[in-house]
């Protein structure tokens, strides 16, 4: 194991000093975009304007034959287009595959100054992300980068959930993880064919009323086949000061499952999810901004309860310590949030001069 001392040391003489703090702005979802699609390309300035980050994928869902085209157009985008405030990340190609050396070598080289954050596809253990660690090292101290690249981890392989502990502390570079439902179902030999959310045959089912009838009256309930994944994932990243996002949701035209399965990450503790489409942005933002109800009452507890101490009974609910430090993350998380959007703001009862 590394000395703990040097945890925080650059990897790399000449490479910037880690980050001992991740930085969390308004991540509300991650909109994907094939940058090798002029189309899409075309479209990202007003697409930046609506979302928290946009992401350049170079991995799967990029055909091989285009590749290439795919990393000259992030390069574009990076060099050509102002974002604001939107973050710029990318998706590299998994570490076993013959572009990532490419890809990683062309983006820290030339547009290194703009990413924020490099998604690594298919983590398996922390070794995959000491790997990433020393080569961006490296090629931040080549090209003069003077904000270190952070690193986010897709959660998508059986090896990765069991080790997702230790890639989550493998390196002061870790901004986050994100949930790969796809391939985490073929890699666990799922019987499913679909990109995240439920699936009708998952279910658990009530006792017969008689030992002779055994369908009338029993009731089903189809269960949730990513909450044990996603829990893990939730509780690694926050007990190492990282962000766990919700992945893909592949059924781009079932706008209400997708926004249940939003809900289900947002209240298990996800800052934030994928986009795939653009109907998916405007998903992503109404789940993952509190509502405004909670935030209203969560705002009358904590001013009732100034010193966050003891109990109280709030509209007929005890609120003590605990319920004091829940209200806390929705203000908190309200607050940031409506210094970037005037409607939230209004919505949450923030003056312009609190938000
Ligand atoms: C398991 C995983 O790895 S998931 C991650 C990998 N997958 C991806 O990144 C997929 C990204 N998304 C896409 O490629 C597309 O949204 C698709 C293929 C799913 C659907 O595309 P389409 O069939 O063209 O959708 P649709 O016809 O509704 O598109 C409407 C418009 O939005 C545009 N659009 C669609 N998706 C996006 C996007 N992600 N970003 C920007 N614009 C987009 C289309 O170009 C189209 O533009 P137009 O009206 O000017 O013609
Ligand atoms: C997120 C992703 O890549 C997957 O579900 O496979
Ligand atoms: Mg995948």
């Amino acid at each position: 194991m590394r000395n703990p001392r040097d945890f925080l040391k650059p990897l790399c003489v000449g490479a910037p000093d880690p980050v001992t703090e991740i930085p969390f702005p308004p991540s509300r979802m991650i909109h994907f975009f094939d940058a090798g699609n002029e189309k899409m390309r075309a479209k990202l300035p007003d697409i930046a304007a609506k979302a928290d980050i946009v992401l350049g994928n170079l991995e799967d869902a990029v055909p091989v034959d285009r590749k290439e085209a795919a990393r000259a157009g992030l390069v574009e985008v990076g060099k050509t287009i102002d974002l604001g405030s939107t973050q710029l990340w990318t998706r590299v190609n998994a570490l076993d595959s013959p572009w990532v050396l490419e890809d990683l070598t062309t983006l820290v080289t030339e547009i290194g100054d703009k990413l924020d954050v490099i998604m690594v596809p298919k983590v398996e253990g922390a070794w995959d992300i000491h790997y990433m660690d020393r080569l961006l090292a490296q090629l931040e101290s080549r090209a003069g980068i003077e904000k270190p690249i952070l690193v986010h981890a897709i959660l998508e392989t059986a090896q990765g959930v069991t080790n997702v502990e230790e890639i989550a502390s493998a390196s002061p570079r870790m901004q986050g993880m994100s949930f790969g439902p796809a391939d985490l179902a073929a890699s666990r030999r799922m019987k499913t064919t679909r990109v995240g959310g439920g699936h009708p045959g998952y279910q658990t089912i009530t006792d017969p009323t008689s030992a002779d009838d055994l369908e009338t009256g029993r009731v089903r309930s189809q269960q949730d086949l990513w909450h044990y994944s996603i829990g893990r994932m939730v509780d690694a990243c926050t007990a190492n000061g990282i962000l766990p996002f919700y992945g893909p949701f592949g059924d781009i035209k079932d706008t209400v499952a997708c926004e249940v399965q939003f809900r289900a990450a947002f209240l298990m503790g996800c800052v934030g999810t994928w986009s795939l489409h653009p109907v998916q942005i405007d998903i992503a933002k109404k789940v993952f901004s509190p509502d405004p109800d909670e935030v209203l009452f969560a705002k009358k507890v904590i001013e009732a309860i100034p010193d966050g101490r003891g109990v109280h009974m709030i509209d007929g609910k005890m609120q003590d310590d605990a319920t004091w430090k829940q209200c806390k993350v929705m203000v908190d998380l309200a607050q940031m949030l409506a210094e970037k959007d005037p409607e939230l703001a209004e919505a949450y009862g923030f003056t312009p001069a609190a938000a």
